[in-house]
């Protein structure tokens, strides 16, 4: 045992383990806690905190109700405890699991762990040395660790541990020593750290997770290759609910099905798969045309320069825009239409609208109706940056990021300066897609990247589009309109996100060129007239089924 894992233990505990660690360093079999390693299975973890009981229940009948609602493994994690009421209580809760075949692992305390006969312990990062925990326990024993940074992930994932948990995802208040929190994207770093290290050994995430974000922390942490999360771990969503058993049953009913915004099996998208442009075209047409037919509800929530070109652009394609920041209607937008997305555009934004940013991706989400995240002029300034952050960190799920490459770069954590809303980074188009494929496949969506040509990706498929005209360019909210039709395809086509993101960019960038060559717009005024004009005629074009206006698309695959 550490003299550092020592010094965090009480006095008695440390006798005992100091005592037993001296007299056994490999346990006869007699002390080896089952004779056989216990099945593992993480999908619902409870962590108890009797502190966080609602008041009048006790944790023994907490705990067996929760098992009944599907919880498959508790931790007993009781930081203020005594050796004697820990060992009391500890039995008493083994009873309950045991009834269930449900392991029960004692938190940091390997003597009460040892004690109560259970199936094992966990062990924080300045808890006793692994080693040590596994002489004494023995090598039926469950044990798990604890990490929260990928040096520790590197370090446990070189033990034999039985698995590891990693946290915290979200800011906890159940744990006031708890490390700077992961989100998503860094469980999904330290999941790739581990897959390269035991690509067999399961974890955990741990920290806040409630079933507002379960199903957003299983999606997004997913990594590219290797074990997803084996499951959750949660404390204050089920121990200080008054209701334990549907707790749980609700959160394990989460886990199992797939999320709202998931993408159907790949069949669907066969088209683009094998990137054969006259299939692709015919299916730019169909969407388009089916904005026309369903009419689907755009709800803006964007900046104050914007809105009425916005809301104008929406309607010449044939969707039905709604401007709204009112958090009283955000639930019910997200629910009223059969075909509708969201739009949230954080071009004028402060403290009231990134909370109603939240509010809005959350029932967005619940409702599997898409999101579109415009991070306008993130890289200008301090609070445009936490605002992406706090959007793609903690508010939930966005099915597509659109912004200038400026904004893109900021979103991949270039530390790049922008001046104001324009793009102003200019490199190299292959370096680009690079940054662009990255940001898709850390957050799992489709990016879209806009200027001269305008760089789509999924993470894994990439389009390049040349269309459109400088004068775009020249026109405020050009990009921020782009975002209105982006949501209006993806509300009538959820099954290739990407291909809806194209048929998008296609329809915008091909009307811009049809309002300078025909109808002779002289410069940025008399081309945004025109520029509606023309998304309204490719609309008609469409519903006709014709796609002639498609000759000139410029677009590449890779
Ligand atoms: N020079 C250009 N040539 C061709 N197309 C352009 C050009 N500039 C912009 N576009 C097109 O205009 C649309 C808007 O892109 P842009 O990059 O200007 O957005 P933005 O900077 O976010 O705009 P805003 O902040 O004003 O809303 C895209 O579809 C893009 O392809
Ligand atoms: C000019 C401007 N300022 C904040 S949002 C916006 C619209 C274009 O992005």
């Amino acid at each position: 045992m550490s003299e550092q894992a020592a010094m965090m233990m009480s006095d008695s505990a440390k006798d005992a383990v100091m005592h037993m660690a001296a007299m056994t360093p490999s346990p006869p079999p007699s002390m080896s806690m089952s004779p056989a390693k216990p099945k593992l299975d993480l999908t619902l973890y409870l962590v108890t905190s009797s502190s966080l009981l609602p008041p009048g229940a006790t944790l023994e009948s907490h705990i067996e109700a929760a098992i009944k609602g599907g919880v498959t493994i508790v931790q007993l994690r009781e930081k203020n405890l005594d050796t004697a009421p820990f060992i009391a209580l500890g039995k008493r809760v083994h009873s309950i699991t045991k009834k269930y075949g449900v392991p029960l692992l004692i938190n940091d305390r390997v003597d009460v762990a040892l004690a109560v006969g259970c199936e094992g312990a966990h062990i924080g990062w300045d808890d006793m040395e692994y080693t040590t925990a596994r002489n004494i326990l023995g090598p039926t024993a469950i044990i798990g660790l604890s990490v929260s940074n990928l040096t520790q992930a590197s370090l446990a994932a070189s033990t034999t541990t039985d698995y590891i948990g990693i946290g915290p995802v979200f800011p906890t208040r159940t744990k006031p020593d708890a490390s700077t929190p992961l989100y998503p994207s860094g469980v999904r770093q330290i999941l790739g750290l581990i897959h390269s290290k035991r690509p067999e050994l399961p974890s955990v995430a741990i920290g806040s997770i409630n079933a507002t974000n379960l199903q957003a922390v299983l999606y997004k942490s997913r990594p590219t290759e290797g074990l997803p999360l084996a499951g959750v771990a949660v404390v204050s969503a089920i121990i200080s609910s008054t209701d334990p058993e549907s707790a749980a049953s609700g959160l394990l009913s989460l886990y199992k099905s797939p999320a709202p915004w998931a993408p159907p099996p790949p069949s669907q998208s066969t088209a683009f798969t094998h990137f054969y442009l006259p299939l692709i075209l015919d299916k730019v047409v169909t969407i388009i045309r089916s904005i026309k037919e369903h009419k689907p509800l755009v709800h803006h929530i964007t900046n104050a320069v914007v809105k009425n070109f916005s809301a104008n652009v929406t309607l010449a394609i044939g969707g039905s825009p709604i401007m709204s920041d009112n958090f009283e209607e955000a639930a019910d937008l997200a629910a009223i239409a059969p075909q509708s997305a969201c739009l949230v555009n954080m071009g004028t934004s402060g403290p009231a609208e990134r909370r109603l940013y939240a509010l809005a991706i959350r029932e967005n989400n619940k409702a599997g109706k898409p999101v579109v995240f415009d991070p306008v002029g993130a890289g200008a300034t301090g609070m445009r940056k936490e605002t992406v952050r706090w959007v793609l960190d903690e508010c939930g799920y966005v099915d597509v990021i659109k912004g200038n490459e400026g904004e893109i770069r900021t979103v991949a954590g270039e530390g790049i300066r922008m001046k104001g809303v324009d793009s102003g980074a200019g490199g190299g188009i292959d370096e680009l897609v690079k940054v662009v494929k990255g940001v898709a496949a850390r957050e799992r969506n489709v990016v879209v990247t806009t200027g001269v040509t305008d760089v789509l990706s999924d993470g894994s498929r990439t389009v390049l589009v040349s269309n459109g005209h400088p004068f775009q360019a020249l026109v405020t909210g050009m990009g921020c309109a782009l975002g209105s039709v982006l949501c209006a395809a993806l509300a009538v086509n959820k099954d290739d996100k990407l291909m809806s993101c194209l048929a998008a960019v296609l329809l915008y960038n091909v009307a811009a060129e049809r309002a300078v060559k025909r109808d002779g717009a002289r410069g940025p005024g008399s081309f945004s007239v025109a520029f509606l004009d023309e998304l309204y005629e490719i609309g008609e074009i469409c519903a006709r089924g014709e796609g002639g206006w498609l000759d000139s698309v410029k677009v590449e695959f890779m």
